[in-house]
């Protein structure tokens, strides 16, 4: 029998804290929408519903845990005390900044989690992750080591996975994951270019870097993740982000190109030195045909870019072979983003189709369809290995919709955080979780 190959999409599910505390500076959807109050419950249905279509679609599609939060260990670790329920007042009254960051449910956006490499690139043609060490942003930063447990929960078997230790957590190895990380390959079991694009050099100074908003992914991340998925530099390319979109709100490069297969969606003002790096994108991938569709600043703006969201859109291959954009439904109520959907669709090249999603809830903190995926490409036997209770199904899906509407609110606004009940509340949730999707104690409070 032939081997089969798959891109799994592992979607984040959203965890019980969702909240808006305008914490990521240099997000523009995350600054805007800073107090207001969520539904964590709407939020998590509207991820649900994204991961069935997809399933419906054909597509593989799985689930990814989300953390616990607030996260009171966090709150020992800078010195609040006492029961739980004590840490949770005295950090909400003293410090209630530090207070917001721990409770965030940052964690759904698991194109942030880890960057992947598989195994047709790697070495020991093994499927490589590394977790990302989010170190920009502190609400961000606390996510790796649970992140790390959940994706060995996931991926378990030695002889196909190996997984790293996230990078040094510091400025220097600045590591974002997968939201700046994208393959292109003709067949996703062929070894592909995996190009990595990266916000600032950490140890040039001279180098351009944004001035107004953070870079938060460096060069020599990069070249680390690269280093210990054993990549073959015929096979990687790096590519420096313009400084100028960073500072226009352009946080991770998924918000201003995406890739899958042998096509790169760009906006042309997407990088630096573009020209030269396609070349050698072009140059690495091979002979084979590959698409390069650039999106003007006359067809689409950067503002109207980083309002939309329309390269942070999957771009995905179903069954059928039609390429598809699966995209938020910001898309379609702008005009000029709409037209150009339209336009790319009718153009006849490799774009074939587009669907909208509300996914509003993610939206509003800066997080769009791709934002809220990690993906996975696998072949057959990889597939086999992998823990199969993670894989979305109708029973599954059912399953997971009820559990949300049992233990979810249906609203929370900024001062329910400090609640000690919601901290019990999602604890019960998440102790369940990891019984339906069978991958171990991997939180804090379960060990
Ligand atoms: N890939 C999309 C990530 C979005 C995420 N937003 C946030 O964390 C906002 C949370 C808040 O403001 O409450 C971030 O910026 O890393």
């Amino acid at each position: 029998m032939t081997m089969q190959h798959f891109e799994v999409n592992y979607d984040g599910l959203v965890g019980p804290t969702h909240n808006y505390a305008g914490l990521s500076f240099g997000n523009v959807a995350s600054l805007a929408n800073a107090k207001s109050s969520s539904s964590p419950k709407d939020a998590a249905l509207q991820g649900l519903a994204k991961m069935k279509a997809l399933h419906d679609m054909g597509m593989k599609q799985g689930v990814l845990a989300p953390q616990e939060r607030p996260d009171v260990y966090a709150l020992r670790r800078v010195g609040f005390s006492g029961t739980d329920a004590e840490v949770l007042y005295k950090a909400a009254t003293q410090a209630p900044a530090i207070f917001q960051a721990v409770c965030s449910a940052s964690s759904m956006w698991t194109a942030n989690a880890a960057t992947v490499s598989p195994s047709a690139d790697t070495a020991n043609g093994k499927v490589h992750f590394t977790p990302a060490n989010l170190t920009n942003k502190f609400h961000r930063s606390l996510e790796p080591e649970t992140s790390g447990r959940i994706l060995q929960g996931m991926f378990a078997n030695e002889r196909y996975f190996e997984h790293h230790t996230h990078l040094p957590d510091n400025e220097h190895f600045g590591d974002e994951g997968a939201a700046n990380h994208t393959r292109l390959c003709r067949e996703y079991g062929h070894a592909g270019v995996e190009v990595f694009v990266y916000g600032r050099h950490a140890f040039d100074s001279s180098k351009p870097a944004p001035t107004r908003y953070p870079a938060r992914q460096t060069l020599e991340a990069s070249e680390a993740i690269a280093r210990l998925h054993g990549l073959d530099e015929g096979n990687t390319v790096y590519i420096q982000q313009n400084p100028d979109v960073i500072d226009q709100g352009v946080f991770h490069n998924d918000v201003i190109a995406v890739g899958n297969q042998n096509v790169l969606f760009y906006h042309e003002q997407a990088f630096a030195d573009t020209e030269a790096k396609l070349a050698e994108i072009q140059q690495k991938f091979g002979d084979s045909e590959l698409h390069f569709i650039k999106v003007g600043t006359d067809q689409v703006s950067v503002q109207d870019a980083v309002s939309t969201y329309l390269f942070n859109t999957q771009l995905i291959t179903p069954p059928d072979g039609k390429m598809t954009i699966i995209a938020p439904t910001e898309c379609q109520e702008n005009e000029r983003v709409k037209a150009y959907l339209d336009s790319l669709v009718a153009s006849g090249g490799p774009i074939q189709r587009v669907e909208f999603f509300d996914v509003k809830q993610s939206m509003r903190n800066g997080g769009g369809p791709a934002c809220l995926r990690l993906r996975v490409a696998l072949n057959d036997e990889e597939l086999d290995a992998a823990n199969q209770h993670c894989l979305m199904s109708d029973e599954l899906f059912a399953r997971l919709n009820k559990w949300v509407n049992k233990h979810y609110r249906d609203e929370l606004a900024v001062d329910d955080l400090r609640d000690p009940a919601l901290l019990e509340e999602s604890r019960t949730a998440l102790d369940e979780l990891t019984q339906i999707l069978k991958i171990g104690s991997v939180y804090a409070f379960q060990r």
